[in-house]
């Protein structure tokens, strides 16, 4: 089903307004991010409401700190229900490995995903943290790591997915935000594409936030949403 394949970012400044943006999207909207944001000023008891309506969580925390750190603060992920949780995979090896051994034998294991490249970086901001080279290079090399310590997937941008599916063959999980509809604007975002072009060329997961929780017409523009992913998918 298209729409359990989008992940809509509830970027709210706390859980009244996150619970106004989700009220004005269908039901069929079973997936939904929670990120730094809202979790910070509402915290926890987010996650709680949101499965209680239904939804199943991913909670965007981006940890990237030492080993022992993830570690604990994914398993504080895991117990408050989580249904996917996210890391740095620059943090490095180490840290990738304890992320993943901390969350076998919870009782209902969240996808462990690793952050690539953010879309908002390009080649230039890239090199001004000290990587040369394009973003897909780099993007690559996190996945690979990400894969050797056994995480299920990563976020990376739509540029990025049809090199990544061919890499990593069909079983990784790629989840990516930087979808924007034709003619939307790229905000932020420097990497973006399509939601059409974002399936076609094999994501798992489309995070999708302003385009859906700032349209004037929430619920219409999830209709068009799904609308082009179908389309998209039945033109391959
Ligand atoms: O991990 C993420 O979800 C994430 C990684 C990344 O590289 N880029 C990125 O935009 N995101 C998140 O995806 C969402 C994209 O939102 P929109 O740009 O409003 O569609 C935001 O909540 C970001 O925090």
């Amino acid at each position: 089903m298209w729409s359990d394949r989008v992940i809509t970012a509830l970027d709210a400044p706390d859980w009244a307004q996150a619970r106004e943006m989700l009220d004005r999207l269908p039901e069929e909207n079973r997936r939904v991010k929670v990120g730094k944001q809202l979790f910070t000023r509402s915290g926890p008891r987010v996650v709680e409401e949101l499965r209680d309506r239904g939804r199943e969580v991913f909670l965007d925390l981006k940890y990237h700190d030492i080993p022992n750190t993830v570690a604990g603060a994914l398993r504080a992920a895991a117990d408050i229900g989580a249904w996917m949780v996210n890391v740095h995979a620059s943090g490095g090896p180490r840290m990738l490995e304890a992320a993943r051994e901390a969350l076998e034998g919870s009782e209902a294991r969240p996808w462990l995903i690793g952050v690539t490249v953010l879309t908002s970086m390009d080649a230039r901001e890239l090199r001004a943290v000290g990587v040369e080279g394009d973003p897909e290079n780099q993007v690559l090399r996190l996945a690979r790591l990400a894969r050797e310590a056994g995480l299920d997937g990563v976020v990376a941008s739509p540029m990025e997915v049809p090199m990544l599916r061919e890499e990593l063959g069909p079983d990784f999980l790629l989840v990516t935000p930087g979808v924007r509809p034709a003619g939307a604007g790229a905000d932020d975002q420097r990497r973006a594409a399509t939601p059409g072009r974002t399936v076609a060329d094999g994501a798992d997961y489309l995070v999708v936030g302003r385009p859906l929780t700032r349209a004037e017409d929430p619920a219409r523009a999830w209709s068009s949403l799904i609308a082009e992913m179908d389309a998209a998918a039945g033109g391959t």
